[in-house]
């Protein structure tokens, strides 16, 4: 018996030694793995590099080149069919990005710029490596900023933004449950009064000018101001932040949309709330029908006419761009895109709406409008039935199509048992906004509202096990008008009949709950047109008008729910309980509620039913 290094046995034969040598042989230098059995420290299997940095050139794979390279087909050719490919996108990238009235901006280069090459150099590599190559535009007067590149961090996974957050942004920290918390800064909500549209010959006559109206005027020069602003500030910038997705699942109507950041925040909230393209659809991307220049962290510039705060958000239609200063809230860039769709779709005849929307196992599809924070996600996304989108629809010839690839949940209070399949999608890859977290164990506190009450999670729609992908479902049956009632006002349920539903429908009264808007702080009755008056762009009795032709002739009907205060308005009774409100949706989809009988209220004349019958 050798004693070795504890391979001691017992003596009875049932256990033998590897061949090799007895005694362990201590080697240095050259010692080959796996040489029969020798057991010591370095034995393991070792990498294969000489250096560090080889080291570390291992870990990445490239990844698959953005072009399919045909099996058989001549490497060379698709080789530099690619690099053609990246150029053009470059070319494209530096249009969007290039300031109107120097003749040449910064030059556009691909990539992190801290990303250290295979000779320590941070600077690009002229002309070769497919992931840096170069495009500079056209030389003519000289200015500084001409000589300076501008990396392009274009379409990057969900794991890259993380680690551009986590390093460069403040505020950024992955949460117990995987998501990434951001701040948004000093806007936790939309600003409404600082949104401007430019009026042109055009939208002089389209668009809803006036009182009530949310579309404030700006002049083509004075945005075009903005739009320098924005621009020159990105270009000062090391790098920046470019998405090319979509809008609309509706192949027929989709929408190109690039959106220009300078965090990664905006970047993987977008990358969530818009669709994503696939690699082979990204190949054939080309220009986009609409860009974003989103400069928040920068403020507009209040000597410029038309500014009356330090935050713009503006739009111009001819020139399908937006452009946003003064504000870091993301829900901007989701709300502005919504605008341009109320513009857009109309003109095709197609009805943009504000509104959930779900559909049973038998294909009974349900929209959800309503007002910010009134349920329309919370409501949508229903255990028992497919979820098409949460916020933002179509509805066509043929049916309905989400505007969306995401969700934007508010996370106020969320809690796990009320509402699991959001709480389950607050997982990797989610952007949680302004939430606290225990400073050690990174639990998210939902119940606490010391940044804002306007806590939000931001996911991909397939984050939620029944999504239906496509989103995309037939006609509407029913049609849920979710009001949230501050005053005790409004009857748990009612059903409404056309004229009824046209008019909740143009009146849209809801209590404004403190969040979602900047500067509401209590429950505020509110009349929001269209249930969102904030982001129409036509005269709201234009979408009354399709809605009402749309329900007749598919023979929708019409409900109105509470999700309120009844009985006693807010501070006095309490908001209805969430499982409650769940028992009416369920009975208005399995169609028990249809069948109940009615008594009509004297002053509404609503017809509510007389009991509700209660499953489960
Ligand atoms: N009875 C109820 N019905 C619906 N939601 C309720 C009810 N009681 C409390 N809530 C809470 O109200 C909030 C509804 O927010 P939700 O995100 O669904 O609003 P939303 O209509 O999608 O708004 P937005 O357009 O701003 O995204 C959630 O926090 C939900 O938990
Ligand atoms: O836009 C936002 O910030 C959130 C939202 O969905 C709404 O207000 O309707
Ligand atoms: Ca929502
Ligand atoms: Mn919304």
């Amino acid at each position: 018996m050798s004693g070795g290094n504890g391979n001691a046995t017992n003596g009875d034969g049932g256990f033998s030694f590897p061949k090799g040598p007895v005694m362990p042989k201590i080697t240095t230098g050259a010692a080959k793995r796996g040489n029969g059995g020798v057991c010591h420290d370095d034995s393991g299997p070792t990498v294969n590099v000489s250096t560090i940095d080889e080291l570390h050139s291992l870990q990445k794979k490239r990844s698959a080149p953005t072009t399919p390279i045909n099996q058989g087909g001549a490497a060379a050719f698709a080789a530099v069919s690619e690099e053609e490919r990246q150029k053009i996108q470059l070319q494209s990238i530096s249009a969007s990005l290039a300031s109107l009235t120097r003749e040449s901006g910064p030059k556009v280069v691909r990539g992190d710029p801290a990303e250290k090459k295979a000779d320590g150099s941070t600077t690009p590599a002229y002309a070769h490596g497919q992931h840096h190559s170069i495009f500079s535009p056209a030389t003519g007067a000289v200015s500084d900023s001409s000589l300076k590149f501008t990396h392009v961090l274009y379409n990057l996974s969900p794991a890259e933004l993380y680690e551009q957050a986590i390093k460069y942004e403040k505020g950024s920290f992955i949460t117990s449950n995987g998501a990434l918390a951001t701040l948004s800064g000093a806007k936790t909500g939309r600003a409404p009064r600082d949104k401007r549209v430019v009026r042109d010959a055009t939208t002089e006559d389209e668009l809803w000018w006036g009182k009530g109206s949310p579309n404030i005027e700006m002049d083509e020069h004075t945005f075009m101001v903005n739009r320098e602003r924005a621009v020159d500030y990105l270009n000062s910038l090391d790098k920046v932040f470019v998405n090319d997705q979509y809008l609309n699942w509706d192949p027929e109507n989709r929408i190109k949309v690039r959106i220009v950041s300078a965090r990664a925040y905006h970047s993987l909230f977008m990358h969530n709330m818009c669709i994503r393209p696939t690699q082979e659809e990204l190949e054939s991307f080309g220009t986009p029908d609409f860009t974003i220049y989103n400069a928040g962290q920068f403020p507009c510039n209040r000597y410029t006419h038309y500014m009356t705060s330090s935050t713009s958000v503006d739009l111009n239609l001819a020139r399908r761009e937006m452009v946003i200063l003064g504000t870091q809230y993301a829900g901007e860039m989701k709300k502005g895109l919504f605008s341009v769709m109320h513009y857009l779709m109309p003109k095709r005849r197609i009805l943009s709406l504000h509104s959930g929307c779900n559909m049973g196992k038998d294909g009974d599809v349900a929209l959800f409008f309503g007002l910010s924070g009134t349920g329309k996600t919370t409501l949508s996304t229903d255990h028992n039935r497919y979820l098409i989108g949460d916020d933002e629809h179509c509805w066509t010839e043929t049916g309905v199509s989400n505007i969306e690839g995401g969700c934007y949940a508010k996370c106020v209070d969320l809690s796990r048992e009320k509402e699991p399949d959001i709480w389950n999608a607050i997982k990797f890859g989610t952007v949680l906004e302004n939430v606290v977290f225990d400073e050690h164990t990174r639990e998210v506190d939902y119940t606490d509202k010391s940044v804002t009450e306007n806590t939000r999670a931001a996911y991909p729609i397939e984050f939620i096990p029944n999504a239906k992908i496509p989103c995309v479902g037939p006609h509407p049956k029913n049609v849920i008008l979710l009001a949230c009632d501050a005053f005790g006002v409004l009857p748990p349920v009612s059903k409404l009949n056309l004229a009824q539903t046209m008019y909740h429908f143009i009146s849209g009264y809801t209590a404004l709950v403190a969040g979602t808007e900047d500067g509401i702080k209590e429950p505020t009755a509110t009349f929001s047109a269209c249930f969102g008056a904030a982001f129409i762009m036509l005269h709201p009795t234009k979408y009354a008008a399709m809605l009402a032709e749309k329900m007749k002739s598919q023979g929708a009907t019409a409900w109105l729910v509470n999700t309120g205060w009844s009985g006693g308005s807010y501070g006095v009774g309490n908001r209805i309980k969430l499982a409650y409100t769940r028992k009416i949706i369920d009975a208005i989809h399995s169609g028990s509620l249809l069948k109940a009988n009615y008594k009509k209220t004297e002053i509404f004349g609503f017809e509510i039913p007389t009991e509700i019958e209660v499953v489960g």
